[in-house]
Formats: C-alpha cells, sequence, structure tokens
C-alpha cells in the first residue's frame, strides 16, 4: 500500500502542493516552520479525517482560508478525498463517493506515525496502548469493527442504567450480550498480540540488544472469571460507582524489563528505539497476515538518537518494504540510505530535490 501521488490546498502554511511520492523512503526536509509536519499531518488527515496535533480541525485550514483540500491517489488506483470548510464536517471521498464511514478511509490507508511525541504510548495512560492493540486488530479482522462498536455501545448503556435507581434487574438481561462482545473483542486483541509478540522478538533484537523486553497483554479483568460472572459479581459496587469498574474497556499493553515497566528501566533514547520497535512490528505483521503493508509517517526521525541508532531506524524503515515519509532538518543527518525521494519544503512550499 503507498500514495502514488498527494496534492494538498490550503492546508497549514502549505497553500498549494502536489507531490509524487517514491514507493519506498521519501525524505521531507526543510527549516524549523516550513512546513515538514503539516506534510505528514495531511496524510494522516486524509487516512483518518482528523489531525494528530489537534482536534479542532478549523486550526489546520491555512489562515484567510474558506476550507482546506487533500487528495491521494493509492498506487492501486483508489482515489481519496477530503475538503474540509471552517463550519461543518469533512466530506469525504472513496472514488468520487461518500464512504458509510469514516473507517473506510483508514481501511484504505494504515497508517503508522512516529514522532517525538510517540512516547506518550509509554508513559500515557493504557488508552493509548488500547488503541495501538486496536489498530492491528482492525486491519486484520474484518469483524473487529462491529464487535468493538458494539461493546462500547453496550457499555455506555450499562454505565447510564448504573446511574438509574432501580436499573439493576435490567442491567443483568444486558449482561449477557455486554459479556458476549466483550469475550469476542478481547479474543481478537489476544490473538493480535501473540502475533505481534512473535515479530517483536526479531525487530526488538537490533534496536535493543540485550534488554530483556516482557510485552504481555492485560485484558482488563481477572482471565480465569467469566466476563458475564464478573458483571455480576461487581454489580453492586458498579451501582454505587455509577461506572462499570472492570473488563476489556481497561485492557492494557504491559511492557516490562526485568520486571520493572519499561518507562522506569530505559533511557529516552531506548524509549523511541522500543516504541520505533513497537510500530515496526505492527506493519510487519498486518503485510504477513494481509499481503499489505502499513504507511510510516516519521516526524523528526533523528530527534533522541545518535548515528548509530538513526542509521539502524532507516535501515529497519527500509526492510519494511513500505512507504515511508522522513521528515529531518538537515538531510545531511540522514545520508546513509538511498532515498527514492527527496523533498524540500521552504514557506509552505515543497519542491522536488534531484541530486
Ligand atoms: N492554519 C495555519 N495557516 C497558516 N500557517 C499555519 C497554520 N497553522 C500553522 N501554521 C504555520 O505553519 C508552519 C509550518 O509548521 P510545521 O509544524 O509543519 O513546520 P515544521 O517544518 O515541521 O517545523 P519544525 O521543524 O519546527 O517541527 C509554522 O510556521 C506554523 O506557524
Amino acid at each position: 500500500m503507498a500514495l502514488s501521488q498527494l496534492q494538498i490546498r490550503h492546508f497549514r502554511n502549505i497553500e498549494t502542493a502536489s507531490l509524487t511520492p517514491a514507493g519506498g523512503l521519501n525524505l521531507i526536509y526543510g527549516a524549523n516552520g516550513s512546513g515538514k509536519t503539516s506534510v505528514l499531518e495531511a496524510i494522516w488527515y486524509l487516512s483518518l479525517g482528523r489531525s494528530f496535533r489537534t482536534h479542532l480541525a478549523p486550526r489546520v485550514i491555512q489562515h484567510e482560508q474558506p476550507q482546506f483540500t487533500l487528495f491521494g491517489r493509492l498506487e492501486q488506483g483508489d482515489r481519496l478525498g477530503i475538503q474540509r470548510p471552517r463550519e461543518g464536517d469533512n466530506d469525504v471521498r472513496i472514488n468520487g463517493e461518500r464512504p458509510r464511514r469514516l473507517a473506510e478511509l483508514a481501511a484504505r490507508m494504515p497508517l503508522q506515525l512516529i514522532s517525538p511525541e510517540s512516547f506518550s504510548l509509554l508513559l500515557d495512560g493504557p488508552k493509548a496502548r488500547r488503541e495501538f492493540i486496536d489498530w492491528g486488530a482492525f486491519h486484520t479482522d474484518p469483524q473487529f469493527l462491529g464487535v468493538w462498536s458494539r461493546y462500547r455501545r453496550l457499555l455506555k448503556q450499562r454505565n447510564q442504567l448504573l446511574r438509574q435507581p432501580g436499573a439493576a434487574r435490567q442491567i443483568s438481561v444486558w449482561d449477557t450480550q455486554t459479556a458476549h462482545y466483550g469475550e469476542w473483542l478481547t479474543r481478537l486483541r489476544s490473538n493480535w498480540v501473540n502475533s505481534l509478540n512473535g515479530a517483536l522478538k526479531g525487530i526488538m533484537e537490533p534496536f535493543l540488544p540485550d534488554v530483556p523486553i516482557r510485552v504481555s497483554f492485560s485484558q482488563g479483568w481477572d482471565v480465569k472469571t467469566p466476563l458475564e460472572q464478573l458483571l455480576s459479581h461487581n454489580l453492586e459496587r458498579d451501582i454505587q460507582l455509577g461506572y462499570t469498574v472492570s473488563g476489556p474497556h481497561k485492557a492494557d499493553l504491559r511492557l516490562r524489563v526485568n520486571k520493572l515497566p519499561a518507562q522506569d528501566a530505559l533511557s529516552r533514547g531506548q524509549l523511541k528505539l522500543l516504541v520505533c520497535a513497537l510500530k515496526i512490528a505492527q506493519g510487519r505483521v498486518l503485510s504477513q497476515q494481509q499481503q499489505r503493508g502499513c504507511l510510516y509517517l516519521v516526524d523528526d526521525l533523528a530527534s533522541e538518537l545518535d548515528h548509530g541508532r538513526r542509521t539502524l531506524l532507516l535501515e529497519q524503515l527500509q526492510h519494511t518494504g513500505s512507504q515511508v515519509f522522513v521528515t529531518a532538518i538537515e538531510p545531511e543527518q540522514l545520508a546513509m540510505v538511498p532515498w527514492g525521494r527527496k523533498f524540500h519544503v521552504e514557506h509552505g512550499r515543497i519542491t522536488e530535490q534531484t541530486d
């Protein structure tokens, strides 16, 4: 899966740009504030219908402009487009048609973002790690989205009923369904983490040799207890608290080094490498299971990494065989691999550079 064409109009400081990226490594370089991250943000927006920097979509529309437009063509021919006016919603098109769900965009263009903020995967609460697991389950199992949405709806309804006096009997009736979808969701997640663990071993070794990292799936409640039994057992407490305390909505990915949480045992550079290894492993399992890879967006690759680790990361990205977009301030910082294409960004203008 690769973008063979990208057009950006009135997005951040980019007035208009048209890129024909390489199927492999693409370098986007330029001074601070030139618009490099905005290119990655545009690709991300085109896949997910939102930014990774703000939840306020009008912020990404170029100042003084009424809307932005993004267009991408995938190598197998699909055409993706999004237009976003200051007032109103995204107008999304796939091959000229409005999709029923935004998720249809994401399904066509799986992305992994590695940025200086990616540490949050390890440092923040479990939500980011659940999303990380769910990314893989979503892209490899067509049932995932339906099962996940159903569980979320049932959980929301349960939490509403927990706050209604006298609804205990009604909750018990619904709990059979909640448990059914919750257990199903957990199986899909657990399958994904098992596959991920297999791929991670080989990837982690060159990144963090001699660091014994253990990755395990925590499903959100005691594995020995069936979910329906747990919900029934916790009902009184859940009513008192007004929400469902345990279940798949509390799932997490645990990363430990010698029994310590990874974030307490590793340096910042090592944490960045661990995040990179996890994201590269996600893409590898996807391509093994689906014969289609994901696209990697790597913002400010050089930060926190020494020359040897930068080389290693670039080589590992190259080995994925995926399309990769990397930003850097100085192209010389990343001259250790042959780049498919290089783009120079200056005050929002993007030009392809030939050596
Ligand atoms: N809505 C907008 N309209 C116009 N310009 C904007 C808008 N939002 C942000 N900008 C400007 O766009 C520029 C590009 O920002 P971007 O983060 O893409 O740069 P960058 O090249 O990645 O910088 P750095 O190397 O410092 O990370 C910034 O100067 C910013 O002030």
